[in-house]
């Protein structure tokens, strides 16, 4: 998650502290606004960042304030001098600042009977087994061998590894470069399970322990394995997210790196049955440590597209639209050196955006069998104009300094 995000749910989670902890004095109407203030912020939140895993908790905390609002206020018109008492049934705010508990609507309100909230740790955490093929990521020859080499051809023939093989691999690299959907395709070929987490989320105030999430997280990922019998690939985004500064909690960063690297043992020790792997995925791999890097023995650059790569992009991601039968797709691949696949994804859905947006400015839209004009390379000429590459060039520096340090393949 991104700065203006993690901005607005430490907002949510100081209002609700703050709401708590008047509400408990007895300090209605200001708690009643504290509330409020949370609500905003939650609803901010989803409304900004739609997809985003943990909306449906921050909705649910959205409700139970609301419920609080209301008990308040009902008490309040029944009786005024008496506070709603909130000691029944509470529920500690996730790991958060500690300062107070969550609503729990109380036994003297008429209506706030504001159910116990429990954030889902199964909310997080997506099951799959994708569909991805190696020819759907474009380019990336040495990360999608290096895949192969210790997940693929281990899993075929394990007699040939008798000193063992690495089950952690780290995908570092510019964002919207492939990782994701690399380490979908490698569980795609094991035809295995692909967990795929976001470590941020499991660090998040509303979620409970962060290291009790590692621990269910590796325990349902093990469970998994042997009680299917399939191969599990357990995918970690924003894996430097666990060494944060987010965990506001004294000594709660250290736990839960510990927690991981006691889980991450517990898989590099595992015998030649065990087919669980992780794959930890960073934007910033200098942030992580060496005790961590030790458990991952394989690290793998997933680097901005090359011209090849872009060439293959662009005819992949223009395949669906209408194109000029000119369009110059070498001379699009040159002109967005510096530019990541999801970038160039992004680009070719601008162009297809602007030919529709013609087409209803044009009042034809609703017409029988009106359709846009065919796209040409002068359109994403203009889009190029307005849309810089996501990553810069002293990224890029920074990226291959970490690799010339630490890359492991
Ligand atoms: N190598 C690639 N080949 C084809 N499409 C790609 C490639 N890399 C990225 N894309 C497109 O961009 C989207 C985002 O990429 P993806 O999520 O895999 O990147 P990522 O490196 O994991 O990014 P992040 O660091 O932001 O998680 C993908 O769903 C895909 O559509």
């Amino acid at each position: 998650m991104s700065l203006a995000p993690q901005e607005l749910e430490n907002s949510a989670s100081k209002y609700a502290a703050e709401a708590i902890r008047l509400d408990s004095q007895g300090s209605r109407g200001m708690a009643i606004q504290s509330y409020q203030r949370a609500i905003e912020a939650l609803v901010k939140l989803v409304q900004i960042y739609p997809d985003y895993k943990l909306n449906k908790v921050y909705m649910e905390r959205a409700n139970a304030y609301q419920n609080r609002i209301k008990a308040l206020q009902m008490s309040h018109g029944l009786d005024d001098d008496r506070p709603t008492p909130i000691e029944d049934n509470r529920v500690e705010p996730a790991n958060g600042n500690g300062k107070g508990s969550a609503p729990s609507g109380g036994s003297g309100s008429k209506s706030g009977n504001v159910e116990t909230l429990k954030a889902d740790f199964d909310d997080l955490v997506m099951k799959d087994k994708p569909k991805v093929s190696w020819d759907e990521v474009i380019g990336l020859d040495d990360a999608k061998r290096a895949i192969r080499e210790s997940i693929v051809y281990p899993m075929k023939r394990p007699d040939l590894f008798p000193l063992g093989w690495p089950r952690g691999i780290l995908l570092y690299g510019p964002p919207g470069c492939g990782k994701t959907l690399l380490a979908a395709a490698a569980a795609a070929e094991i035809d295995g399970y692909f967990i795929n987490v976001d470590a941020a989320s499991m660090m998040s105030k509303w979620l409970g322990e962060a290291e009790k999430n590692i621990s269910k997280l590796f325990t349902m990922a093990r469970k998994l394995n042997e009680s299917e019998g399939v191969p599990v690939l357990l995918f970690i985004d924003e894996i430097d997210s666990l060494l944060g500064q987010r965990n506001s909690e004294v000594g709660g960063e250290v736990r839960v790196k510990n927690q991981f690297l006691t889980e991450m043992d517990g898989i590099n020790g595992k015998s030649k049955e065990s087919q669980l792997y992780v794959i930890g995925a960073t934007n910033k791999p200098w942030s992580l440590e060496a005790g961590f890097l030790r458990r991952f023995q394989k690290r793998i650059y997933v680097t901005l597209p090359d011209n090849a790569s872009r060439t293959n992009l662009f005819n992949q991601y223009t395949r669906p639209l209408n194109t000029e039968s000119a369009l110059k797709i070498d001379e699009l691949a040159k002109i967005t050196d510096g530019y990541s696949a999801s970038d160039i994804k992004d680009i070719c859905q601008s162009v297809q955006l602007r030919v529709v947006n013609e087409l209803f400015e044009s009042g034809k839209a609703m017409e029988a069998n009106a359709n846009p004009r065919p796209v040409g390379t002068t359109d994403f000429r203009e889009i190029l104009k307005i849309r810089k590459p996501s990553v810069s060039v002293d990224m890029i520096r920074a990226y291959m300094r970490w690799s010339d340090q630490f890359k492991a393949l």
